[in-house]
């Protein structure tokens, strides 16, 4: 993995999450702790600039994007800023959650990953056609508090099988691809 050389050779890079979501924190350092080296994983609120609840895959990609530029902007020695962003998609009349993950570095490039697409229960369907969020839906709906920060609308969805962070930790990894294979992602010119 590329990494820029700093005069701080012993330096930790960093790379920074665009929210305090601690589930999307997680993700991050999971992610980053399977490079190899040793990353330090540093978190601010970065704002989306889309709608709290993003539907489809336009808005939440750009807002997966726009937290991600967020982040680096906000740490000048960061190497990447990473954005998440969860969104609700339908397809054919039914309802899914999914997210996007959106990956930038000083050089500009950005590495995508989406999916994780889960069907929506018509009660939480209803809800977000009526204009609440999912967060919002899922707690009512489990009776529990602050789920989105938890095990997510995935957790509950499959009571306890697969959770929101191991989702974004994929993402995560798979957003990476572009600078585990450069050489396939870029011109001889601009990765030269
Ligand atoms: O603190 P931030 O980073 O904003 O985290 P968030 O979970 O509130 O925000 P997202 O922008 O990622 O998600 C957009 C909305 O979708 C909801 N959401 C997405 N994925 C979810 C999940 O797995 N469980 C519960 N809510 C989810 C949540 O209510 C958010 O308001």
């Amino acid at each position: 993995m590329h990494k820029r050389t700093t005069n701080q050779e012993e330096a930790m890079p960093i790379v920074v999450v665009g929210s305090r979501n601690p589930v999307k924190v997680a993700a991050v350092q999971a992610a980053f702790a399977k490079l190899g080296d040793a990353w330090e994983v540093r978190a601010v609120d970065a704002p989306s600039g889309v709608s709290p609840q993003p539907i489809g895959h336009a808005e939440t990609r750009r807002g997966a994007r726009n937290r991600a530029q967020a982040a680096l902007a906000a740490y000048p020695n960061a190497e990447f800023g990473v954005g998440l962003e969860g969104g609700v998609f339908e397809y054919d009349g039914e309802w899914y959650t999914g997210a996007w993950c959106a990956i930038v570095d000083r050089d500009g490039r950005v590495g995508w990953a989406g999916g994780g697409l889960i069907l929506l229960p018509p009660a939480v369907v209803e809800g977000l056609r009526a204009g609440h969020e999912l967060g919002t839906l899922m707690d009512r709906l489990s009776d529990e508090h602050n789920t989105k920060q938890k095990m997510g609308a995935i957790g509950l969805l499959t009571n306890g099988l697969v959770g929101r962070q191991e989702t974004y930790e994929h993402l995560v990894l798979r957003a990476l691809a572009r600078w585990r294979r450069p050489e396939w992602f870029e011109s001889e010119e601009e990765a030269g």
